[in-house]
């Protein structure tokens, strides 16, 4: 006995899956796709299909797609390869098999020659029709009879021979028996604007024949890209209409997408006004002449947000919707090289056209800083171009770079508005990096440029460029200095004196990532509970403390320092530390506001105490 033939088992019972063909249809027709207007793409794309392939087998055979919808009644005729009736039971009557998959051609080669592939475009027309009737003749035998199809949404079909002078010609026509309630996309006009839409661009002449009788042409090529213009103005002109027409907006600028080894050929472009990063715009994206899609985000890579492209490409595929590319490898080699030709472009305006670039920059130096940071030779192209907010105003790093060689910059733009002018009266160079993609691209600059040192600004750096005070006059403000140290010194702050510019700054209040880190594992300790307290309190570090300088050029601070009143002076050091800590725009820990509503009170009192004490100079003697 085998082990396969176990005593007591019965052998497996091998069954194939039971399909409903209704639902099939349902499914394919209704849900596959998002919008019912794809069924004339379908329709296009069959006759379009059929001309090639007889064209394969007979290059001189006449070329003809005709669409038409007359009194609701859409039909197409083309003069394609058509079916013989045994085509017609395998092909149309087989959810999923088509011949563009192999036969004469190969599938790579059926997949570079024709538009559809899955074998089951045609059933997309029940979406908008209860039947859909197909005649045809084969091209491929002289004697191959007419042929006809009828099928209805139902999944059920017939199919019979007809009499030679139903057809006399080869070739296939599709008539469709409209479904009630789907009359607005068969009505003529409608038809006429998707068929404009999805095949302007098709490789054959494709005429539309409405309620008029008139028939009219749907294609118009070549693309407005690939026609030749008198002038580059005038081809400008040509595409700015273009853009407008599609997109709405009028281009800053126009980039040429060309990459013949790819088969893409198109357009970049340029919006006018600045965009967010995060806001992906879609592209329309041909395949082979016919529009899949207005939303296409995987042509260009996430960098390129600042232009909306128009490609047209023969080497991509379609996902089974057909309103998508399909994201493969040749879709990821094509979006790094349409990359790489908008860099190039980048570069060509920065050597010939600084104009232009700079009107580029004016309005897009986000989506370049972005693409700066994965690119050090573009960024270093772009140095001399991309604007940053400095101590000096605005400036581009190479200007910037060449006045400094250290470079410091601060994280925060709360920070960076209260240490710039400061910064900028004692020579020293800062730049604010809390602008989107900034810090980054200052931790690049010394790659690039290695005899500029890059850093992060901190209290130490700015302290020590501040003019420190004769030592005679600190050693006679020892007194108050040590009330000020009493009195901040709870608050993690320490206290120095300085002499800066301007004059009307009173204190600064100075920190780092590292002090603020303290601060925060402070404020934490406190509010936590006893176990976790004394786990924070054993990462207390020696990490440098936020400080307080006080400006010994400014007025005030030698009004306070020559106070005789000891309290009085703790009050008025605690108000200096609250408006500082305002101006730096940090966060208010709960013991920094009782601090600010104590100083705050405490001056009222004082205030109000000595005004009642002049106007009524007994009372205080009684
Ligand atoms: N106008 C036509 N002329 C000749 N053959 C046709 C025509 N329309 C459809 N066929 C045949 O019917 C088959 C199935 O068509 P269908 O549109 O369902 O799928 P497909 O075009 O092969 O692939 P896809 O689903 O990607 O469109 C085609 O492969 C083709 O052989």
């Amino acid at each position: 006995m085998t082990s396969d033939a176990r005593a007591g088992e019965t052998p497996p019972d091998v069954s194939s899956f039971q399909v409903d063909l209704r639902g099939l249809v349902d499914l394919l027709s209704h849900h596959l796709y998002s919008s019912p207007r794809v069924y004339v793409r379908e329709l296009l794309q069959n006759a379009v299909d059929a001309v090639t392939a007889r064209h394969a087998v007979d290059p001189a055979a006449p070329v003809r797609v005709r669409l038409s919808s007359e009194a609701g009644r859409v039909s197409i005729e083309d003069s394609g390869i058509g079916l013989t009736a045994d085509e017609v039971r395998t092909l149309l009557a087989t959810i999923g098999r088509s011949s563009k998959r192999g036969g004469d051609f190969g599938l790579e080669s059926a997949r570079r020659e024709f538009l559809g592939q899955f074998g089951i475009g045609l059933l997309a027309c029940f979406v908008v029709a209860r039947e859909i009737r197909v005649v045809t003749r084969s091209a491929r035998t002289s004697d191959a009879a007419p042929v006809e199809w009828l099928a209805s949404d139902d999944g059920s079909y017939t199919v019979r021979v007809l009499p030679d002078e139903a057809r006399p010609e080869a070739g296939t026509t599709v008539y469709l028996e409209p479904r009630p309630g789907a009359e607005e996309w068969t009505a003529a006009a409608r038809v006429e604007e998707l068929a404009r839409d999805f095949g302007s661009l098709l490789p054959y002449d494709i005429t539309f024949r409405g309620d008029d009788g008139d028939e009219r042409p749907v294609t118009d090529r070549p693309a407005v890209w690939e026609r030749d213009h008198p002038t580059p103005a005038a081809r400008r002109v040509a595409l700015s209409g273009h853009c407008a027409r599609l997109f709405g907006f009028t281009p800053l600028d126009i980039i040429d997408l060309d990459l013949p080894v790819a088969g893409v050929r198109g357009v970049a472009y340029v919006l006018p006004e600045p965009t967010s990063p995060a806001h992906r715009t879609g592209h329309r994206a041909y395949l082979k002449g016919m529009l899949l899609t207005d939303h296409e985000d995987k042509l260009l890579p996430e960098w390129a947000f600042f232009v909306r492209a128009v490609v047209d490409a023969d080497s991509l595929r379609p996902t089974a919707s057909r309103e998508h590319l399909y994201d493969d490898e040749t879709l990821a080699a094509v979006r790094d090289a349409l990359g790489a030709r908008i860099r190039q472009w980048l570069a060509e305006l920065a050597a010939g056209a600084p104009d232009r670039l700079a009107a580029f920059l004016s309005v897009h130096h986000l989506g370049v800083k972005s693409l700066a940071r994965h690119d050090p030779e573009l960024f270093e192209l772009m140095l001399p171009w991309l604007p940053f907010e400095t101590s000096e105003g605005q400036q581009n790093l190479e200007e910037f770079a060449a006045a400094h060689s250290e470079i410091h910059f601060t994280r925060t733009v709360e920070e960076f508005r209260q240490i710039a002018p400061i910064a900028a009266a004692h020579g020293l160079g800062v730049v604010n990096a809390g602008y989107t993609y900034d810090a980054e691209l200052l931790g690049l600059l010394s790659g690039i440029r290695p005899s500029v040192k890059v850093s992060e600004l901190d209290a130490g750096a700015v302290t020590d460029r501040l003019d420190p005070v004769p030592t005679t006059e600190e050693l006679a403000l020892a007194a108050f200095l040590g009330t000020a140290r009493a009195r901040l010194d709870p608050h993690g702050c320490d206290v120095a004196l300085r002499a800066f510019q301007p004059v009307t700054v009173p204190a600064l209040f100075l920190d780092d990532r590292q002090a603020r880190h303290e601060r925060d594992r402070a404020s934490a300790q406190e509010t936590a509970d006893s176990l976790w307290s004394d786990i924070l309190g054993s990462l207390r570090g020696s990490a440098p403390r936020a400080r307080l300088v006080l400006n010994h050029n400014n007025p005030l601070i030698r009004r306070i320092a020559a106070l005789p009143d000891a309290e009085l002076t703790g009050t008025a050091v605690e108000s200096l530390y609250g408006q500082a800590l305002l101006m730096s725009q940090r966060p208010l820990r709960p013991a920094d506001s009782t601090l600010l509503n104590r100083a705050f009170l405490g001056l009222l009192e004082w205030a109000t105490h000595s005004a009642a004490q002049s106007a009524n100079p007994q009372e205080d003697q009684q």
